[in-house]
């Protein structure tokens, strides 16, 4: 039995620092994620158990990566880190549990969404990247399999273990990822922007959110190079001209012809039936203190920052940076 892990042999139920152990959710490469109760508050959380036998020095900088990236980031539509239990044998990531499970057997189970479903949870990843690329991270694996949906259907983006810095040009190198979502530079091997090659797995994982198949594959990794590298996929004629758009905005073959996260913000499709254009979050400024004071829009945010204030009707639940 694992050090600090006790198991009660009467009713077989496992502890750990507060925690009851309810069940197994999934196996990762790094080890498996366990459903658990905490013990004081009845609090669902999910329990990532790495344990540091055997772990290839690959594995823990990947951990490392995840720890790292998550501890910066704070988005509703990012799975939370909210705490970390060093036993013995593993390293334990405390983590928010979404009851929704993940987006590739979603799929699996109900087959694609309208465009009416997806485009809702769209919005969301939209924001949640946005969210880890103004602070200088890149996922690299963004997936069906990746995204997990609360009780509500909201998605959380999850798994960071490949996500990276990238320095402000966003340029990197490293290969990566999950090939059918992979972008066409990072099969060449050349050196990559970070942002643009996660806006090329977003529009894969659009795709495969609306048809319930994937844009490219073939019967092995260089038939799926040969389509990826060609830029051609098949386009159902149930898809409606707008969300051919903005696919096409993001499945582009150039880097430099992929739309910016604030412009597929913007993208008609994303805002049909909306009342307001959606709007980027406004750049903030990490090298401050954030004091809550809500009802302040961004801009006057931003005009705090410069000492002049704007006459703009304050939104709900802004809040004010102070340098
Ligand atoms: C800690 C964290 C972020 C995580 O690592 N996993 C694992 C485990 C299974 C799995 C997957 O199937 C897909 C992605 C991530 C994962 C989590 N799974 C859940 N809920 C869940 C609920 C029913 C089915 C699948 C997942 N909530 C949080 C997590």
């Amino acid at each position: 039995m694992m050090q600090g892990l006790t198991a009660n042999s009467a009713d077989k139920e496992a502890h750990i620092d507060g925690f009851e152990i309810l069940r197994t959710i999934g196996e990762g490469t790094f080890g498996k994620v366990k459903l658990a109760r905490h013990i004081l508050t009845g609090t669902h959380v999910a329990l990532k158990v790495i344990k540091k036998r055997r772990q290839s020095v690959a594995s823990v900088q990947a951990l490392f990566r995840e720890v790292c990236g998550m501890k910066i980031l704070n988005h509703p539509n990012i799975v939370k880190l909210m705490g970390a239990i060093n036993t013995e044998e593993a390293f334990i990531l405390v983590m928010e549990y979404l009851s929704g499970g993940d987006m590739y057997h979603y799929l699996k189970i109900h087959g694609r969404m309208t465009e009416v479903e997806a485009r809702g949870p769209f919005q969301q990843l939209l924001s949640a990247l946005q969210h880890c690329h103004q602070r200088g991270i890149v996922h690299r694996d963004l997936k069906p399999l990746n995204l997990l949906f609360d009780s509500n259907m909201n998605i959380k983006l999850t798994d960071f273990g490949l996500s990276n810095k990238c320095d402000d040009s966003g340029q990197m190198d490293t290969i990566c990822g999950t090939p059918p979502y992979s972008a066409p530079e990072i099969f060449l091997g050349q050196s990559y922007s970070g942002p643009a090659v996660d806006v090329w797995s977003l529009g894969v994982v659009l795709y495969t959110m609306v048809t319930g198949c994937q844009p490219f594959g073939g019967k092995d990794y260089q038939e799926l190079r040969k389509q990826v590298l060609q830029g051609k996929y098949h386009i159902p004629p149930y898809l409606s001209l707008e969300i051919r758009d903005l696919l096409q905005k993001m499945i582009a073959l150039n880097p430099s012809d992929r739309g910016t996260l604030p412009d597929l913000m913007r993208h008609a499709w994303l805002n049909m039936g909306q009342k307001e254009p959606l709007q980027p979050p406004c750049e903030e400024d990490l090298k401050v203190t954030t004091v809550t004071t809500p009802g302040l829009t961004c801009n006057q945010i931003q005009d705090a920052g410069t000492g002049s204030v704007s006459s703009k009707k304050p939104q709900v639940g802004a809040s004010i940076v102070t340098v």
